[in-house]
């Protein structure tokens, strides 16, 4: 994905100023910054989550395989299969384990037949790397799942329509410690076959899953580089005191 000259208002408030980034297919990208920097409200624009807060706009363009996904052809219920995103606190469906996944090939016509559909289930569930832990009990309620078992349905959920790229806001924010370690496993393992976007206030974690890290500030985006170079190496004096524990 590219984004060039991308701000965000909230009214006259501006929340987020003039960011370009490429986002690559092969690597995990990790956003962080202090609260309120306006990590949040930009992976919102990845995907057009912004359209449903009523006083946002957005400004700048943003390309997904070189469309505009702010073009007004532009099918938002299909971008959001093409960039999926998983939420700080798990939110599958009120429905079984099974029809948390089934139902994105379902809407999208993914599958043509009851064997498809089982077929793409298995397959979500087990890049997931929950299918071990749910296949005799399939037609369970999601919710009845472990908060680290939810958040891993929610990104079955996502891979199940194929997206090309997955947006995670804080994933890990509600999990425990065991939870978090078998997502950013995960996260390691889903790397390079879909574009990953993880927004997150740990440093450890952005280190320990990303290739490449963004750092924003007060609507800014500071500095953006190879994950390596920007923890041992930084350029702008604010991400050297970001990443120094200065302030955050
Ligand atoms: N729906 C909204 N209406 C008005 N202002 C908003 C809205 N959402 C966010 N903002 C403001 O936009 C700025 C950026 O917020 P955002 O949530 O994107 O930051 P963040 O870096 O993700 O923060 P955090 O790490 O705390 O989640 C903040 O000043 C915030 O108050």
């Amino acid at each position: 994905m590219i984004a060039r000259d991308v701000s965000v208002y909230y009214g006259d408030k501006r929340a987020l100023d003039s960011v370009s980034i490429d986002i690559t297919q092969e690597n995990v990208t990790a956003f962080i910054g202090p609260s309120g920097c306006g990590k949040s409200t930009f992976l919102r624009t990845l995907n057009r989550m912004n359209d449903t807060i009523a006083n946002a706009r957005v400004e700048g363009k943003i390309e997904l395989d070189g469309e505009d996904i702010y073009s007004s052809g532009m099918d938002v219920v299909q971008l959001r299969a093409r960039v999926g995103m998983v939420f700080q606190k798990p939110n599958p469906f009120p429905k079984s384990i099974y029809e948390n996944v089934a139902y994105g090939p379902r809407i999208h016509g993914l599958a043509g037949s009851k064997g498809d559909l089982d077929g793409i289930v298995e397959q979500s569930l087990k890049r997931a790397g929950l299918w071990e832990e749910v296949k005799d009990r399939l037609d369970e309620s999601g919710t009845a799942l472990s908060g680290g078992q939810q958040q891993r349905l929610c990104i079955a959920r996502a891979i199940a329509v194929d997206p090309e790229v997955i947006l995670m806001d804080e994933p890990c924010s509600a999990l425990d410690p065991i939870a978090t370690a078998k997502i950013e496993d995960l996260i390691n393992e889903l790397r390079g076959r879909y574009a990953i976007v993880i927004v997150t206030h740990n440093m450890q974690q952005a280190a320990r899953v990303s290739q490449r890290t963004a750092f924003f500030h007060l609507g800014n985006l500071v500095e953006y580089g190879d994950t390596s170079e920007i923890f041992t190496n930084p350029r702008a004096e604010r991400t050297k005191d970001y990443i120094t524990g200065r302030y955050g």
